[in-house]
């Protein structure tokens, strides 16, 4: 049948990883890479790949059903959003959590405007996390729910120390708590705050000239991904950061331990053991932009999240061969 064809704005980590997984699904195709740099500059993983230009973006409305925004959420994706949105149908990773509100409201108003349908905030947290703390907390109402990172490469935490003033690059790797885990895990059920369940560990490569003191207290000051955590900042060179910190595994998992009855408990659990952060993120995206395309076909306008959207509108089956397969 047709193939949907999707766009892809921005070329880093997400983009290539999106780049990779539409070759995965049958049902795709990739219209193109567009890109605020010069597309000259950048090396697709597909040599037949075509680049263009951000600017020529427009010329695409009618030969793009879908585009999957993978700019960094710290500064592109509160710009690219809602911008994007009144032209074509989006898929987004937006993870920064505090500010997904008012995310959401800056998407919706221009996609409902223009009878486009706008999915944000999806990958793994926000994402497939979210629909797990909601499954625990929608099943075992009596009950608590614990969040685990890493140890791994946040590439949203990553993306907000690369552009503080002064990084010419860097990653940021989340630890998790040791004894947190093993307290949630005894069936304790602890008061956690956000302090005690993970640390923060960032790499930096400085810009020449840059000091060093006004780059660590600009990160670990930055508010929503470092103020409420104990953050360390290690200043290292390019060739250690090539070297030692080009790769992005991650994981982590959701528990839900809950009481059906006084005699009673369950627990529910998620986990994901990510050797590529960005493939897996960009291989929710594509899945998702599978279910933009029909939520669009059905008049559903407008921004949603992972909890709007139907697992069978993930699927590349039909709803008979899910019945059947799946049921
Ligand atoms: N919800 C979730 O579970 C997850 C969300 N994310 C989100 O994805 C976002 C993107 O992550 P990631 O792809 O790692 O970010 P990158 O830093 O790799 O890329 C961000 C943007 O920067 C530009 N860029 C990339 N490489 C270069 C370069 N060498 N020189 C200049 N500009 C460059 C690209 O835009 P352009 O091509 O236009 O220059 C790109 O879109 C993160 O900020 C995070 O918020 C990530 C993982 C999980
Ligand atoms: N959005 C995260 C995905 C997970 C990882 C994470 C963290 O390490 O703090 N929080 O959520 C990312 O950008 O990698």
């Amino acid at each position: 049948g047709k193939q949907i064809r999707i766009g892809i704005v921005g070329y880093g980590n997400l983009g290539r990883g999106v780049e990779a997984a539409i070759a995965k699904n049958p049902d795709m195709t990739l219209a193109g890479i567009f890109t605020r740099r010069a597309p000259a500059d950048l090396k697709p993983l597909f040599a037949q790949t075509p680049v263009h230009a951000m600017a020529s973006l427009n010329e695409f409305q009618q030969t793009i059903d879908v585009l999957i925004l993978c700019g960094g959420s710290k500064d592109d994706l509160p710009e690219q959003g809602p911008a994007l949105a009144a032209l074509f149908n989006t898929v987004d990773s937006f993870d920064t959590h505090a500010r997904i509100p008012e995310y959401f409201a800056a998407v919706d108003a221009p996609a409902q405007a223009h009878g486009k349908t706008a999915l944000i905030s999806i990958g793994w947290d926000p994402g497939m996390f979210s629909i797990n703390r909601l499954y625990g907390e929608a099943l075992l109402p009596d009950g608590v729910t614990y969040t685990f990172w890493g140890k791994g490469l946040s590439q949203g935490h990553s993306d907000a120390v690369r552009r503080v003033p002064g990084v010419k690059a860097g990653v940021q790797y989340t630890l998790p708590s040791p004894d947190a885990i093993e307290r949630v895990r005894s069936g304790a059920r602890p008061e956690l705050s956000t302090r005690e369940k993970h640390t923060r560990e960032c790499y930096v490569v400085l810009e020449e000239g840059a000091d060093a003191a006004v780059v660590e207290k600009a990160i670990v000051g930055m508010p929503h991904y470092f103020a409420d955590y104990d953050t360390r900042v290690n200043f290292i060179n390019e060739e250690t950061l090539r070297t030692e910190h080009n790769r992005m595994p991650h994981g982590g998992f959701v528990i839900r331990s809950g009481n059906t009855s006084e005699a009673h408990a369950q627990v529910v659990e998620y986990s994901l053991q990510l050797e590529s952060n960005p493939e897996f993120t960009a291989s929710v995206l594509v899945a998702y932009a599978r279910a933009a395309y029909r939520l669009n076909q059905q008049g559903q306008f407008g921004a949603k999240t992972a909890f709007d959207v139907a697992p069978g509108l993930l699927s590349i089956k039909s709803p008979a061969q899910l019945r059947e397969e799946l049921l």
